[in-house]
């Protein structure tokens, strides 16, 4: 059914007009003041409220196996939570068993991603080097619409790899057209803390930020920079959270190298006090790699954004619960890593970016959604509100209110790090493909509405010359 969203001001990352806009089968399929409501179309008011593209959320883990859990969310809580949120698309993480087959991964997470109520793309681990690696990269790249591969240079005798795999990995991918993403931590350095805190009695959870200090980042941050410029490659560091990472992302930018920066929002508003707090449940439900860090580093990370030397807004939505968490009751080093953020990361960077002043509405859309879908290669079918792209909007109310809370909350899992804050800034509506998936406070996402989003290699953004020569 047709779908017209009339009265409303379209926002996107370049300009701002009033206009009404019609979607069809899925699609946006004309803009403009005062549109016609075809026969039997559905109309919504949109009168006071912004018209976004739907946000895209480039880095979720839904039902993740990962130290010894499965992360809590799966792909239809996961991605209906998302909706409630103002989220239309994710990317998530296919990662290969140890040793394993990337294409097993790819079919094992398409298998589980079935039931996702909101479109999604997977970014595929390496996690070791062979010839078979090789050629199932190339795979992925020409026949499953992957353009893009992970790589961690933290979690030592599990998902971490080294220089030489990184040097192998990130020269095939660029002759592949496809971008590498990096978890930039030193893994040695982590292990090796862990081992002493251990040693010296430090058991807790605030073992867990000990371990993992500001330089850990930054030396692994300027390594994968450093090996990029040596092959000439691009590359893309998630969840970038101190100004040492931040820094040497815009440096190397400043030379010329394409580099990207993620950030999440957890780590843009939360401080490393909460590993002080007595309560192991609590101290623990933060517990995630990189941890928060002490708060001047928030300073760096908006910095980043405003500047455009950060990109991309991310969550790295990894749910666990505490029942999960309590695994490591007497060792911080076997907690499951990770925290949800996938429905409130629009709320937050709305609140402390836009209301704040730190970010002005076009860039807000710029790093919620827009410049995901450019890097990844999905614009202008994502992250775009243009005739033909596909019908993925929120209506966003800008003087909307919400406490966010664990009792309110959509996400499967039983903590927020967020808990409490009061945010201006909401999702009045999510439209999924044409379709009302969230309105007025009630959540209609539906089981397996979400389709695979295939992503062409060679990202214009990400390969400029080829871009060029192609044309
Ligand atoms: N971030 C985190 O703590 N868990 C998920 C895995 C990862 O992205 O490093
Ligand atoms: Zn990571
Ligand atoms: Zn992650």
């Amino acid at each position: 059914m047709p779908l017209l969203v009339r009265g409303g001001t379209i926002q996107t990352a370049e300009q701002s007009f009033r206009a009404d806009l019609l979607c069809d089968a899925g699609r946006i399929a004309a803009i403009g003041p005062d549109l016609e409501a075809p026969t039997g179309a559905e109309v919504v008011d949109a009168g006071g409220l912004l018209v976004m593209p739907g946000g895209i959320d480039p880095h979720t883990h839904m039902e993740m196996p990962f130290m010894g859990e499965v992360s809590a969310d799966d792909f239809f809580s996961g991605t209906a939570a998302a909706l409630a949120g103002g989220t239309t698309s994710i990317i998530d993480f296919a990662i290969p068993e140890p040793g394993g087959s990337l294409l097993s991964a790819w079919d094992a997470w398409s298998e589980r991603a079935r039931k996702a109520a909101c479109d999604y793309g997977f970014h595929v681990a390496v996690t070791h080097w062979s010839e078979a690696v090789a050629r199932e990269m190339q795979v992925l790249a020409t026949e499953r619409g992957v353009n893009s591969f992970k790589h961690f240079m933290a979690y030592k005798g599990a998902l971490m790899v080294d220089d030489g795999v990184l040097l192998r990995s990130v020269g095939h991918a660029l002759s592949l057209g496809a971008l590498c993403n990096v978890h930039a931590e030193n893994g040695e350095a982590v292990a090796h803390l862990q081992r002493t805190l251990l040693a010296e009695g430090v058991t807790g959870p605030k073992g867990h930020p000990l371990s993992r200090p500001a330089q850990v980042e930054g030396e692994a941050a300027g390594r994968i920079i450093a090996i990029a410029d040596l092959l000439h490659a691009p590359v893309y560091i998630v969840h970038v959270s101190t100004e040492q990472a931040t820094r040497a992302i815009a440096e190397a930018r400043a030379r010329g190298q394409r580099v990207f920066g993620e950030v999440l929002a957890q780590h843009l508003v939360i401080d490393d006090s909460v590993y002080d707090h007595p309560d192991f449940a609590f101290a623990a439900a933060h517990v995630m790699s990189p941890p928060f860090r002490p708060k001047h580093h928030q300073d760096a990370l908006w910095a980043g954004l405003a500047s455009g030397q950060l990109q991309t807004t991310a969550t790295d939505h990894c749910a666990f619960c505490a029942r999960q968490k309590l695994n490591g009751r007497d060792d911080f080093t076997l907690i499951p890593n990770g925290t949800a953020g996938i429905e409130d990361r629009m709320s937050v960077l709305w609140h402390h970016g836009v209301r704040t002043g730190r970010l002005t509405a076009a860039e807000f859309v710029a790093v919620t959604s827009t410049n995901t879908a450019r890097i990844f290669n999905i614009h202008p079918r994502k992250g775009s509100i243009s005739v033909g792209a596909d019908a993925d909007l929120v209506l966003w109310d800008p003087e909307g209110t919400r406490t966010i809370s664990v009792r309110t909350h959509h996400q499967n899992v039983d903590f927020n790090v967020f808990e409490g804050m009061e945010v201006t800034g909401i999702a009045r509506s999510t439209i999924q493909r044409g379709r009302l998936a969230w309105h007025d406070n009630e959540l209609r996402a539906e089981r397996g509405a979400g389709e695979y989003v295939p992503r062409a290699v060679f990202s214009p953004i990400c390969f400029p010359r080829t871009a060029a020569g192609r044309a």
